[in-house]
């Protein structure tokens, strides 16, 4: 280990974290839009003499929290090669990466993991959780209330950042875990011609209703049935942002309604989302799988605890456990009242100790502190701390990420 040395991947080295990346997740070609992504990270690179041998890329983000918005690290493309796995890269890359995190201000960071069992130890939770969903749409879709009558129009995608934006950022701001995105985002990563996990899928499509703004729109991509095989034409859903319940119930009526198409496929939904409670039947409509979407790491605890809107005031000791950044390991006392929030160390017994991952994984309110409590994960001192805790951090919507990076 001593040999590895940590420093930034120029832009013109890119090809060398393509191939390396290719060799780590067995990939062969180029994904359209990679190395613009790529100039986009900042990049740490590990090199033993001068080979590259790990790699992490980071994505400058605005990720939503409660109450505001906080700068981001997004974590990406992490790959050590195969001949220097449990040598401690990764770990020196990430060491890396907390100073990065320092001197740019980002209190947070933020992944999607390949596999769940890798970033725990690093000090992340899962912190936001998505629902795949299907919908039978042999028959039309039963719900319990009357959609929105306004009439629907389909959009050039190329409009999309301009009309869309407005509506995105209103629903951005209402659920915490989703990032601010400019005009490279929407073109690269929504709206991209193919889509890149599967190119049976036809183009992007984006159907609105209302004014401009919107209140509400869909982005799907469509895919034609093989009457041979049996298999109904699929609307595979990406995106749908609504204003109000009609608005939604007229533009998953309108999915659901598609010519030669006997199924929707919704991939990442909030564990919220009101159309489970709108549908008439949930034979139709049915939550297929509940997965973990963003990991979250509170870099700078104090910084990130005082920046978020808490839904009751508090007052509270937290004993702080994080092995890796020795600044957060300590008690911060957290108040939050009429005349504002503050988080700072503080010599007081602790009301009670938590782990850094669980505080990441409570941060955007998407998992409850007394569910912790439950699992033996939280250690109470004074009677009725986690419930006040847990009160505090309470958000009216559940916290949500569909962007992956
Ligand atoms: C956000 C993203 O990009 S997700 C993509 C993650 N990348 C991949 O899955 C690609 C394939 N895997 C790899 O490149 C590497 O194995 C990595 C990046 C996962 C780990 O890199 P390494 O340099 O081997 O990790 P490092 O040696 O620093 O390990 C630190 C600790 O994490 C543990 N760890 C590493 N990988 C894993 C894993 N896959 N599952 C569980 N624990 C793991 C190690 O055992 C070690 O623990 P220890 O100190 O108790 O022994």
């Amino acid at each position: 280990m001593s040999t590895v040395r940590f420093r930034e991947v120029p832009k013109s080295r890119i090809d060398r974290v393509l191939d390396h990346a290719y060799l780590v997740f067995h990939e062969e070609d180029e994904r359209p839009g990679e190395r613009e992504f790529l100039r986009r990270c900042e990049r740490t690179g590990a090199y033993e003499d001068d080979h590259l041998v790990g790699f992490l890329g980071a994505l400058p983000l605005d990720l939503s929290i409660p109450g505001g918005q906080l700068p981001c690290a997004g974590l990406t493309y992490v790959s050590v090669a195969p001949t220097h796995r449990r040598r401690g890269v990764l770990s020196g890359m990430l060491q890396e990466q907390w100073r990065r995190c320092a001197a740019a201000g980002q209190p947070l960071a933020a992944l999607w993991a390949s596999e769940t069992a890798i970033y725990g130890r690093f000090g992340f939770g899962a912190a936001t959780h998505l629902s795949s969903v299907e919908i039978d749409s042999r028959r039309p879709l039963a719900l319990r209330i009357s959609p929105d009558d306004r009439p629907l129009r389909l959009l050039d995608p190329k409009e999309a950042p301009a009309v869309l934006g407005p509506r995105y950022e209103a629903g951005r701001a209402l659920r915490a875990g989703r990032h601010a995105r400019d005009g490279y985002w929407w073109r690269e990563q929504i709206l991209s011609e193919e889509d890149e996990d599967d190119d049976e899928l036809g183009p992007p499509r984006i159907v609105t209703l209302g004014g401009n703004p919107p209140a509400g729109y869909a982005v799907y991509r469509t895919r034609a049935g093989d009457d041979e095989a049996g298999t109904p034409g699929l609307v595979h859903l990406h995106e749908l942002e609504a204003d109000t319940a009609p608005v939604a119930a007229a533009l998953w009526s309108y999915l659901a309604g598609i010519d030669l198409t006997g199924k929707v496929r919704a991939w990442s939904r909030p564990a919220d989302d009101p159309l489970l409670l709108m549908a008439t039947d949930n034979d139709q409509v049915q939550v297929t799988g509940t997965y973990p979407a963003l990991w979250l790491r509170l870099v700078d605890v104090p910084a990130a605890l005082a920046a978020r809107r808490y839904a009751r005031p508090v007052d509270l000791a937290l004993d702080v456990q994080d092995a890796t950044l020795p600044a957060n390991q300590r008690t911060f006392r957290l108040t939050s009242g009429p005349s504002g929030t503050a988080c700072t160390p503080t010599e007081d017994r602790p009301d009670l100790t938590l782990d850094v991952r669980d505080l990441a994984a409570c941060y955007l309110g998407g998992v409850r502190p007394v569910h912790l409590l439950r699992a033996g994960l939280l250690t109470e001192h004074t009677a009725d701390s986690v419930r006040a805790l847990d009160e505090a951090l309470r958000t009216e919507y559940l916290p949500f990420t569909s962007d992956e990076f």
